[in-house]
């Protein structure tokens, strides 16, 4: 992929050359300094803002040649999206916050799934709550619940626990490789935090919007080591 913000002498290239394959059923982070182009790869990834050139193909489907409609379309049934702020509907309860975007799919929910989805979350007591009597790591839960409410082919999460104190972000973190080793699902996290990053299976790091290196098994201190020599973050 290739993506450049404005024109001419003040053009910012955010991603230059950036070619990365994600296994089906694996969890990776993206790393990289500050203005890497990390969020400019997650957007364009995950069908929200389209690259220059190139392209992204979502398991068979070629993003590049879908409408925008239809791109809105692959976004609600096959991409779930966590974010730092966990985005929930404060009058509706846990349950209908989870089972929200099936709803505007107009799909039924897969009741099994849904049952499994919400006992990994840990939220089987709280499906009549509203978000408000919730902890912060518990709403993350909830959005976490509901990204993975249409069991997606791959989920997103942008800083997924940057608003978390330290343990309950450690919590949701492993709540995160638990849904990738427990259930095949494919995950992929911007952040940048080296413990965060070592709860993937992979981490690969973005510099000057192209891919500079990667490496799998992360532990926080590698992690560290590496974006320090890659300049500031
Ligand atoms: N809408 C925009 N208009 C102009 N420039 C942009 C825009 N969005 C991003 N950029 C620039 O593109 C480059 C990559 O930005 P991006 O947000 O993708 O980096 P990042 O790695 O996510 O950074 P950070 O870690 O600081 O969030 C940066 O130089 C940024 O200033």
């Amino acid at each position: 992929m290739r993506k450049t913000y404005g024109k001419g002498a003040g053009a910012v290239h955010a991603l230059r050359d950036l070619s990365l394959a994600f296994a089906r059923g694996s969890f990776t982070a993206v790393m990289g300094p500050s203005g890497a182009g990390k969020s400019t790869f997650l957007h364009c990834a995950a069908g929200l803002d389209r690259p220059d050139a190139g392209t992204v193909v979502l398991g068979g489907t070629d993003l590049a040649s879908l409408s925008e409609t239809d791109l809105a379309i692959l976004r609600r049934e096959r991409v779930g999206f966590v974010f730092q702020a966990y985005n929930l509907m404060s009058a509706l309860t846990v349950a209908d916050n989870i089972t929200l975007p099936l709803m505007l799919a107009d799909r039924g929910p897969d009741p099994q799934w849904l049952d499994r989805v919400v006992g990994r979350v840990g939220l089987a007591d709280r499906l009549d709550h509203r978000p408000a009597q919730l902890s912060g790591g518990q709403q993350q839960r909830v959005a976490i619940a509901r990204a993975l409410a249409a069991r997606p082919e791959v989920v997103f999460a942008d800083e997924p626990t940057g608003a978390l104190d330290t343990r309950t972000a450690r919590q949701v973190l492993q709540l995160l490789r638990d849904i990738v080793d427990g259930t095949g699902q494919t995950m992929i996290m911007v952040t940048h935090d080296p413990v965060a990053a070592s709860y993937a299976h992979r981490v690969v790091f973005l510099a000057d919007g192209r891919y500079a290196e990667e490496t799998t098994q992360p532990t926080p201190e590698q992690v560290a080591e590496r974006m320090t020599r890659l300049g500031e973050w």
